[in-house]
C-alpha cells in the first residue's frame, strides 16, 4: 500500500519520521509532494528511498492513502485540485481539526478520515486523534488504527470533542514548554542558579516525570501528594502557584475554541463554494 504526504512542513516531517522509523510504512512506499518542491527534495538526504513527486496528479495516481499536511485553507485548495484525479476506493486524510471528514466528503468522491498528530509522535509516543468518514468501512478503520498504533496511541474522537482533545494532545507540548520556560526564567531571576543548569535540571526532571507516569507509578494527583508535604517547602511553593496559575488555562481553552469557530466558519463557506463550482 502506498502512502503520500502532501505538505512537508512541520507536521508532514513529523509524520514522515514516525511512519518510517516505526516501519508503519516503508520508505519505498512513501511519496512526498510539497508546494515548494525543493523542500521535499531536500528530505531525500535523510530518507533516500522515499519518492518525491512533481504534481498532485502524480500523487493521486500513485498513492492509496493521502495525508493532507497543510493549513486548513491550503487543504481545501489541495482537495479541489485532487478532486478530478481521485477514485472512490482511495483514502484522503486531513490532519487538522477544522477540516472534518464531512468537509472532505463534500469535495472528494473517496473515503476520508481525520488524523490529528502530535509532535510527541516523533518519538513514537503520544496520541493520534482519529475520526472516520462515513464512506470508510471496518477494514479501512482497522488499517488506520493499526498503522497509528505503531507510532502512537490512537484514540477516536467526535467532532464535538476534537478541539478540546487537540488542545491537550497537539497544543499541550507547546503550552507545557511555555510553563517550564517560565519556571526557568523565574529561577534565574530569583536565585543564583545559572540558566544552563536550570535548563538541564528541568529537562532531566520532565523526562523522569514522564517515565513515572508511563510506568504507572503514580497518577498526576498521587504524584503531587507524594512530593508535597503541606506546610513543608514544596507546600509553601505550591501556595504561591495556586494563587498565580489556578484556572489560568480556562482562558487558554476559550481562546482556542474561539479561533476554531472562526476557522470552521471559513472552512464551511469555502467548502460550499467548492461544491457549487463542481456541481455548476
Ligand atoms: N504543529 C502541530 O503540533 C500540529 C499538530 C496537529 C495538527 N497540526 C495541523 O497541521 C497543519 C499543518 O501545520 P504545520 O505546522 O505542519 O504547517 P507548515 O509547517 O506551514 O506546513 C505546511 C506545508 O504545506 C505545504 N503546502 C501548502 N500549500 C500546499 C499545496 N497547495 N500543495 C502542496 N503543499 C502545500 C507548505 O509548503 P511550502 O513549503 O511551500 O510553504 C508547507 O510545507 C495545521 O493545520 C495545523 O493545525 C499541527
Amino acid at each position: 500500500m502506498n502512502w503520500g504526504i502532501i505538505g512537508t512542513g512541520n507536521m508532514g516531517k513529523v509524520l514522515l519520521h514516525s511512519l518510517t522509523t516505526s516501519h508503519a510504512v516503508e520508505e519505498e512506499n512513501l511519496y512526498l509532494y510539497n508546494r515548494t518542491l525543493m523542500k521535499a527534495y531536500e528530505l531525500l538526504n535523510q530518507y533516500p528511498n522515499v519518492h518525491v513527486e512533481r504534481s498532485l496528479t502524480n500523487m493521486a495516481n500513485k498513492c492509496d492513502v493521502l495525508l493532507l499536511c497543510a493549513k486548513p485553507k491550503e487543504i481545501l485548495e489541495i482537495s479541489k485540485k485532487l478532486q478530478p484525479h481521485i477514485k472512490k476506493e482511495q483514502l484522503v486524510i486531513s490532519i487538522t481539526s477544522s477540516i472534518s471528514t464531512d468537509h472532505l466528503d463534500q469535495i472528494l468522491p473517496c473515503k476520508t478520515a481525520r488524523m490529528i498528530p502530535s509532535i510527541t509522535n516523533q518519538s513514537l509516543t503520544g496520541a493520534t486523534l482519529l475520526t472516520f468518514g462515513k464512506r470508510t468501512n471496518t477494514m479501512d478503520q482497522q488499517m488506520i488504527k493499526q498503522t497509528c498504533k505503531l507510532f502512537s496511541n490512537p484514540v477516536e474522537v467526535n467532532d464535538d470533542n476534537v478541539r478540546a482533545a487537540s488542545d491537550i494532545v497537539s497544543c499541550g507540548p507547546a503550552f507545557l514548554s511555555y510553563v517550564l520556560e517560565d519556571m526557568i526564567q523565574s529561577v534565574e531571576q530569583e536565585t543564583s542558579l545559572k540558566r544552563e543548569e536550570a535548563v538541564n535540571f528541568v529537562e532531566t526532571m520532565v523526562i523522569g516525570f514522564g517515565r513515572l507516569l508511563e510506568e504507572r507509578h503514580f497518577s498526576l494527583e498521587t504524584l503531587r501528594e507524594k512530593v508535597m508535604v503541606k506546610g513543608g517547602i514544596t507546600g509553601v511553593g505550591m501556595e504561591a502557584l495556586e494563587k498565580e496559575i489556578h484556572n489560568s488555562f480556562n482562558q487558554v481553552f476559550k481562546n482556542t475554541h474561539q479561533k476554531f469557530s472562526a476557522e470552521k466558519e471559513m472552512v464551511e463557506a469555502l467548502t460550499l463554494e467548492a461544491k457549487m463550482n463542481f456541481s455548476g
